[in-house]
């Protein structure tokens, strides 16, 4: 994989013009885009097609659904026709709703004829400390709730997980080297850190054992965008 391969750039914006534009511009710098919650709420599939034939780059599909598992089942074929690379589900939706996501995935592929999507489990936001895991009544530290997470959602056939840089060493040992560790919480040491708590360097996570990095802001909110894309690919050893 090439250094930029390894990178979606996180289009966290509502308007079509501006997510077009900027995948049009980092086209080439980036592995992929990353569309989510507030894109997806404002423009729905139709923008999401359009964005990516802008930059002609890999969809990862950000929606993190969790309900139960009927209803993920549903949503997984709803997007099926949208061809992502990538798609998260919320691995607290348990082992059935990861089974059932992972299912759907494959019938639909194999009847629409397009390759299948990769099912990633969010496992703990890197946005959580561990006060705010106790807050939530959640198991502590958060490495062993990702852990855990992580390998029941191995077990249910999720393609990988969503986890912070602070765990990826840890889960590379635990689990096979074709599960996709996909890695938010992204922080060139240039870079604010914004409302990320479990951070790292782009350099460092991939060291660590990271497959994919997800970046949003220190590429987008950074006045060049294409420069600050640059600036990573140099630290990933571009
Ligand atoms: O699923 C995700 O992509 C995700 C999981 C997570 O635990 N933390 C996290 O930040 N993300 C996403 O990764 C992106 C990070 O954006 P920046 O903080 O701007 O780099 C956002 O689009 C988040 O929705």
């Amino acid at each position: 994989m090439r250094p930029t391969d390894r990178v979606f750039v996180a289009l966290d914006m509502p308007e079509t013009e501006g997510a077009k534009a900027m995948a049009a511009r980092l086209a080439g710098l980036v592995g992929g885009v990353k569309l989510g919650l507030e894109f997806f709420m404002a423009q729905g599939p139709a923008g999401i097609r359009a964005v990516v034939s802008a930059g002609d780059l890999p969809l990862f599909l950000d929606l993190k659904l969790h309900d139960i598992p009927n209803t993920v089942a549903g949503a997984v074929r709803s997007v099926a026709p949208l061809a992502p690379t990538f798609l998260t589900i919320h691995a607290g939706g348990g082992p059935a709703m990861v089974r059932a996501a992972a299912d759907a995935a494959a019938e639909e592929a194999a009847r629409l004829g397009l390759a299948r999507m990769r099912i990633l489990a969010v496992t703990v936001l890197t946005s959580l400390s561990d006060e705010d895991l106790a807050a939530v009544g959640q198991a502590l530290p958060a490495a062993d709730q990702v852990r855990r997470l992580a390998a029941m959602a191995h077990a249910n056939g999720a393609d990988g997980v969503v986890c912070s840089p602070a765990e990826v060493a840890l889960l590379r040992a635990d689990l096979p080297a074709d599960f996709t560790l996909m890695v938010p919480g992204i922080r060139p040491s240039w870079a604010a850190v914004n409302d990320q708590k479990r951070v790292m360097g782009p350099g460092q996570a991939v060291a660590a054992g990271a497959d994919h990095l997800v970046i949003g802001r220190p590429i987008t909110a950074d006045p060049d965008p294409a420069a600050a894309s640059r600036r990573i690919a140099q630290e990933l050893g571009a």
